[in-house]
């Protein structure tokens, strides 16, 4: 089962088509790179899947449910990490996480909430503001909001830039970790190297349209190489953005 499906999805913000007629899936239970060339439509595509903007045209499932006709029982099972959190800057770190426990009524939310705080090294920022964090903290903060609520899916938008080397493989091992256990991650990134060894499935965007869409074997097996992910990109975003 799929949960993300995108049919023929086109984004439009006045002249600029963010989104050219983007069609692809994620199966459930897998970590996917959405990967491609700075404005190829990833954000606008992640945003589109939470339900924060609205497509101009075509169709989004997210666990099994229709971005559009169905959006509160989509936003009840996702999360989205954008690249630049947006905290309440007058609320403590504790206070994010009793806010989203009470959002998403999570029970009992305590301990899950203090391991998650011990797990990113947050321990000691426990009742410090969020106008208080250094970036990489408000980045862990909203890393620990998305997993408090356990999401079916999870949106990870350029979630490495920002964190130290123990928090990215912390990240790394928790997203691998939530995706054996049923969840499905699709994670934005410019830092190939780095997502590589979590994603089995890669979406490749370039200029609002889908180039490909698949596993990785099959992305080896269709380009005939047995490259690193970043080769693999540039011989599939060749000539796609050579004219621009
Ligand atoms: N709110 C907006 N208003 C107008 N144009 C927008 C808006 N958001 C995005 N765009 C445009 O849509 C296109 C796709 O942008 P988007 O942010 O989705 O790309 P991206 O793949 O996430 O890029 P990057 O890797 O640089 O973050 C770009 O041309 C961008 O300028």
């Amino acid at each position: 089962m799929n949960a993300i499906e995108v049919t023929d999805f086109r984004k439009e913000y006045g002249s600029t088509v963010a989104a050219n007629g983007l069609s692809f899936s994620l199966p459930r239970g897998t970590v996917g790179a959405l990967i491609g060339p700075n404005g190829a439509g990833k954000t606008t595509t992640i945003r589109a899947l939470c339900g924060i903007i609205r497509p101009t045209s075509g169709a989004l499932q997210v666990a099994g449910f229709d971005v559009d006709q169905e959006p509160l029982q989509v936003k009840q099972r996702v999360a989205y990490v954008p690249d630049d959190p947006p905290l309440f800057e007058t609320l403590t770190v504790w206070e994010h996480m009793q806010f989203i426990a009470s959002a998403y009524q999570v029970r009992d939310f305590v301990p899950q909430a203090e391991e998650l705080l011990a797990q990113l090294h947050l321990e000691g920022k426990r009742d410090a503001l969020a106008s208080e964090l250094s970036r990489g903290m408000r980045q862990k903060v909203a890393i620990a909001c998305a997993y408090l609520h356990n999401p079916e899916v999870l949106f990870f938008d350029e979630p490495l830039t920002g964190l130290d080397p123990a928090a990215i493989r912390l990240l790394k091992q928790t997203m691998s970790h939530r995706a054996s256990q049923g969840a499905t991650v699709l994670v934005s990134s410019h830092l190939l190297a780095l997502v590589e060894d979590i994603c089995k499935h890669l979406i490749i965007l370039s200029r609002g349209q889908c180039l490909f869409s698949g596993s990785i074997e099959q992305a080896r097996e269709q380009y005939a190489t047995t490259g690193s992910l970043e080769e693999m990109f540039f011989q599939i975003t060749e000539g796609a953005t050579s004219d621009e």
